[in-house]
This record gives C-alpha cells, sequence and structure tokens, in this order.
C-alpha cells in the first residue's frame, strides 16, 4: 500500500488530503501537524476550518485510509510520498522582511524528514513558495541523506477557500513539476497515477520545477490584477456615473478576457494574494527586474486605495465624523462559505473606522469574536504563522463588539457596511433594519450585494462599490 503523509492540517492539507484518501481508497493518508489543538479538531465532529462539503468527505474516509495525527516523525519515516504544506509567511524581519516568503518552517519539516527518514522519498512541494526552493530543499536533504533518495516535485495548490471540495474534485488542472532525469521523471509519474484515480490525464499539467513553482506565484498574481483592475475601474465609474457591474459584464462578455473574477469589491482579502504578489515582488526585485516588480506592486497598492476609499466615503458621507457613531460591520470573512478572517479587507476597514473613533458591532455567521479580537490586535503579517507561535491574545478592543445576528449588529446604528458577501445579506429585512436604525441611516455596500435602488426606497442613504452615487454623497471628497 502506498503511504502517504502531508505535514501540515491546514486549509490546503487537510482538505486536499481528504479528498486524496476520498478518491483512492487504496493510499493510506496520514495528516501530520504540529498544532495539537488543531490534529484534535481534526479527529473531532468539529472541524477546524468551515469548507463547504468537507465534513462528509472526512466523515467517510477518516479512521478508514485518512488519518490525523501528531506524531509527525513516526508518518513520516513510513511514508512514500511526503507533501509540504506548512506556512510560508510573508517575512517580518531581516533580509526581504515585508516582501520575501519566510520559509522558517519549510526548512524545518525539510530537516525533519532528513532526521527521521530510512528509506527512498518523493517529497512534494504544496505550499506556495518562491521559485527555486526546490533546489534549497534539496540541499538540505541531500546533505543530511545518510544514501537515502529523495525526489523533489512541486505541485501547488490551486483551490479556493468556499469552494474548495468542489475545486479539488474537479480542478481546471493539476500541475506536476520535477527534475528532467530518470529518477525526477519516475517521481512526476508516481504522483501523476494518485491523481489520475479521479483527475482527466489532458488536466495534468508536467513541466519543470522552476516553471510550476513560478506557475502558482503568477496564477496568483494574474488572479489579483484582475481585481485591481476592476477596482481601479470602479473608482472611475463612481466619478462619472457608469455602473461597474455594467461595466464588468460588458467586458467580460468578449471571449478573450471572460467574465469570471471581475467583481469589483472593497479590496481583495485571504491569505494568499498579497503574500504571493510580495513574494513575486521580491524575487524579480532580487532578479534585477525593478520595472517588473514595481508593476505588480501596483496590484497591491490598488488593493489597499480600495479599502481607504471606502473608510473615506464612509467618513466623508456621515459628517467627516464617526467618532462615538455605532457602526454596524456585516461580514468578517475575506469572502463568503468560510470563516478565514486572514488578510481580509474587513480588517482595515475596521481599523480606519476605529482610528476615527467609531463604535463597532460586527457580525459574521462564521467568525468568533475571539478570532476578530486577535485580527484587529495582530501585527501585520502576525496572522500567517502557525496559531500557536502567534501574539497571545491582547486585550480586547473596547470599541468593538460582535454579536450573532445581524439585526442586533444594526439596532441603533447610524451606518451599516457589508464586508462579506454571504448570501443571507441579500434576503435581510431591510424595512426592519432602517426602522432599527438612527437616522439619516447609510449602507455602505463593500460587496455589491444589495439592490441600492430598493434600499434608497426604504429611505437609506446608500454607497455601493463602483455604482452612481446617492445624490448626497455627489461632490464629498472621498479619495484616498
Ligand atoms: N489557504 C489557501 O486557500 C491556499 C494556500 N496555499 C498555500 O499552502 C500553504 C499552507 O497554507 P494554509 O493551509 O492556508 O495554512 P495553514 O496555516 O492553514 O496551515 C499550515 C499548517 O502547517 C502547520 N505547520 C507549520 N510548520 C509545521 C511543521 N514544521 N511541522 C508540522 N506542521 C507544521 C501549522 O501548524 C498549520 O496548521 C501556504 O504556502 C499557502 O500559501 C495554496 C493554495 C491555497
Ligand atoms: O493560493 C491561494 O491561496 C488561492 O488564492 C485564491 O483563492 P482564495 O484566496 O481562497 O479565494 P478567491 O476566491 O480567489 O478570493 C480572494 C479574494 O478576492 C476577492 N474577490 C474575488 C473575485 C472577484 O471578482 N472580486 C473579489 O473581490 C474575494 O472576495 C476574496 O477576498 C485563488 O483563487 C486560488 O486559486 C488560490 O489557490
Amino acid at each position: 500500500m502506498v503511504k502517504i503523509c502531508c505535514i501540515g492540517a491546514g486549509y490546503v492539507g487537510g482538505p486536499t488530503m481528504a479528498v486524496i484518501a476520498l478518491k483512492c481508497p487504496a493510499i493510506e493518508v496520514v495528516v501530520v501537524d504540529i498544532a495539537k489543538p488543531r490534529i484534535d479538531a481534526w479527529n473531532s465532529d468539529q472541524l477546524p476550518i468551515y469548507e463547504p462539503g468537507l465534513d462528509e468527505v472526512v466523515k467517510e474516509c477518516r479512521g478508514r485510509n485518512l488519518f490525523f495525527s501528531t506524531d509527525v516523525e513516526k508518518h513520516v519515516a513510513e511514508a512514500d510520498i511526503i507533501f509540504v504544506s506548512v506556512n510560508t509567511p510573508t517575512k517580518t524581519r531581516g533580509l526581504g522582511a515585508g516582501k520575501a516568503a519566510d520559509l522558517t518552517y519549510w526548512e524545518s519539516a525539510a530537516r525533519m524528514i532528513a532526521d527521521v527518514s530510512k528509506s527512498d522519498k518523493i517529497v512534494v512541494e504544496k505550499s506556495t513558495v518562491p521559485v527555486k526552493t526546490a533546489e534549497a530543499i534539496e540541499k538540505i536533504l541531500t546533505h543530511n541523506s545518510k544514501g537515502i533518495n529523495y525526489q523533489i516535485l512541486s505541485n501547488p495548490e490551486f483551490l479556493a477557500e468556499g469552494t474548495a471540495i468542489e475545486d479539488l474534485f474537479k480542478p481546471d488542472r493539476v500541475l506536476i513539476g520535477g527534475r528532467e532525469t530518470p529518477e525526477g521523471k519516475k517521481a512526476v509519474q508516481a504522483l501523476k497515477e494518485v491523481y489520475a484515480h479521479w483527475v482527466p490525464e489532458d488536466r495534468i499539467i508536467t513541466t519543470n520545477l522552476w516553471s510550476a513553482e513560478l506557475s502558482k506565484l503568477a496564477a496568483n498574481a494574474f488572479l489579483a490584477q484582475r481585481i485591481s483592475s476592476v477596482n481601479a475601474i470602479s473608482a472611475l465609474c463612481e466619478a462619472t456615473g457608469a455602473n461597474v457591474s455594467e461595466v464588468a459584464y460588458a467586458v467580460g462578455k468578449d471571449s478573450r478576457i471572460g467574465p469570471k473574477f471581475l467583481n469589483a469589491s472593497v479590496g481583495f482579502g485571504g491569505s494568499c494574494f498579497q503574500k504571493d504578489i510580495l513574494n513575486l515582488v521580491y524575487i524579480c526585485e532580487c532578479n534585477g527586474l525593478p520595472e517588473v516588480a514595481n508593476y505588480w506592486k501596483q496590484v497591491i497598492k490598488i488593493n489597499d486605495y480600495q479599502k481607504s476609499r471606502f473608510v473615506n466615503r464612509v467618513v466623508s458621507s456621515m459628517f467627516n465624523t464617526v467618532s462615538g457613531k455605532k457602526i454596524a460591520v456585516l461580514g468578517f470573512a475575506f469572502k463568503k462559505d468560510t470563516g478565514d478572517t486572514r488578510e481580509t479587507p474587513a480588517i482595515d476597514v475596521c481599523h480606519g473606522l476605529l482610528g476615527d473613533k467609531a463604535q463597532i458591532s460586527i457580525y459574521d455567521p462564521q467568525v468568533t469574536e475571539d478570532q476578530i479580537q486577535r485580527d484587529l490586535a495582530m501585527g501585520k503579517f502576525d496572522w500567517d504563522h502557525p496559531r500557536h507561535l502567534q501574539p497571545t491574545s491582547p486585550t480586547a478592543f473596547k470599541q468593538v463588539s460582535v454579536v450573532w445576528d445581524a439585526y442586533e449588529a444594526t439596532k441603533g446604528a447610524h451606518g451599516l457596511c457589508i464586508l462579506t458577501e454571504w448570501d443571507e445579506f441579500k434576503a435581510l429585512d431591510y424595512q426592519k433594519i432602517f426602522d432599527n436604525m438612527q437616522k439619516p441611516a447609510f449602507v455602505f455596500d463593500g460587496r455589491n450585494v444589495v439592490d441600492p435602488e430598493k434600499l434608497r426606497e426604504i429611505g437609506f442613504i446608500v454607497y455601493s462599490i463602483g455604482k452612481p452615487l446617492d445624490a448626497w454623497l455627489k461632490d464629498m471628497p472621498a479619495v484616498a
């Protein structure tokens, strides 16, 4: 029986391995992690991450050919194929701070593999890493090899949160990069055979190592660039009376452009887009390509601009101050159908509002108060380190309350900001919300969830990203 071990039981390691176990009953899959609470949660009825369809997959295979364990060394030693899916956060200090990927966790995983291995291994980069990481990993492994043969493969993951199971069941492509030696090709074939249990052969792409590593960074950069492009246009829409949804629809109808990923928003979030672009920027700089670095940097600058533009809209609309005013925030996760808050635009928007002394009442169907308070207190990039290495929870923000109901959050509020596109926000009784808010009552829709015209009929003053402006907002300063 082929044995797979995955180091890192997070958003990628957990779902990916669960799907491999489901589709390959003859393979034993063990997911290991240094974080005991996370492994305990994977072994319980309350999985550590919320992802539609994940519970069913885990329930079907757990205890059959899918296992979660903290006994990292034992399972690594026994495995034929080792996936490494650990954190690769942005460095917070030292060389490349604020840009380069911090490979501490990767390096320690590689050293541990070298220490405990007694048989040949295929080591698979599942984490997103800088191009050329495989070379560094190879050096660590071969210099400590004790005669063991290691083959390093790059197999980046393209799943998106909220649709992870769907994406894993039907991936657009699976990408495998390896050395072009006979041993390298054999290792690529071995991994290909795992995916071939359910992925059509023409969707399994094989490349050299560096192409695979770079394709992952490039794919995320292209995706984020689309959002920054449409968000940049959204600002111009507001200035001219054009409607960003109509513009995006018309632009996306061009089959060369395509309709997906053109939703204007308060900004993109999530653990990877910013991190991976910063990493790409750093790699370009290190390779003497400042023009290329600056080109990609702009994608992040527009994203930051979009978030501060939103905050400025809120404050300038409400008589240039939100001091002491209750502002309801609906949605804190970085997108719908996930409880993940890493790099969510809600953090920056809340910081902006707190900077203007607002009282914030937050409701998100999947995010806990503890998580929100931690997020608001955490330093830049700290969130992307393993949980037990993050700073312990400092004192909570008194101006922030977290409630479990949208009506409670909006009761007595002066303004309401929609920051995540949860479906349930479309179906709220906005008349009831209006009746219970202070007047004038403002809605700032950062996700184009509500119908601005219907809300205006109720009596709200409405700002929707990239949509023709409410008469109230015209001529008000709103640039970042
Ligand atoms: N979250 C996502 O949707 C996607 C993430 N990625 C990439 O996958 C990688 C992992 O991301 P996530 O799963 O989101 O992170 P995560 O933070 O959810 O999970 C990483 C896990 O690795 C564990 N870990 C760290 N060092 C370890 C070690 N030495 N031994 C054992 N366990 C260790 C941590 O305790 C943590 O549970 C990152 O490189 C990310 O860029 C790629 C595609 C999608
Ligand atoms: O490497 C990663 O981590 C993953 O990053 C993204 O996945 P994810 O961040 O989970 O979610 P997305 O659906 O890409 O959304 C990212 C952010 O962009 C925002 N977004 C997305 C699409 C859009 O049109 N507009 C927009 O503002 C979302 O609300 C969210 O805040 C990519 O889509 C995945 O392919 C990739 O594997």
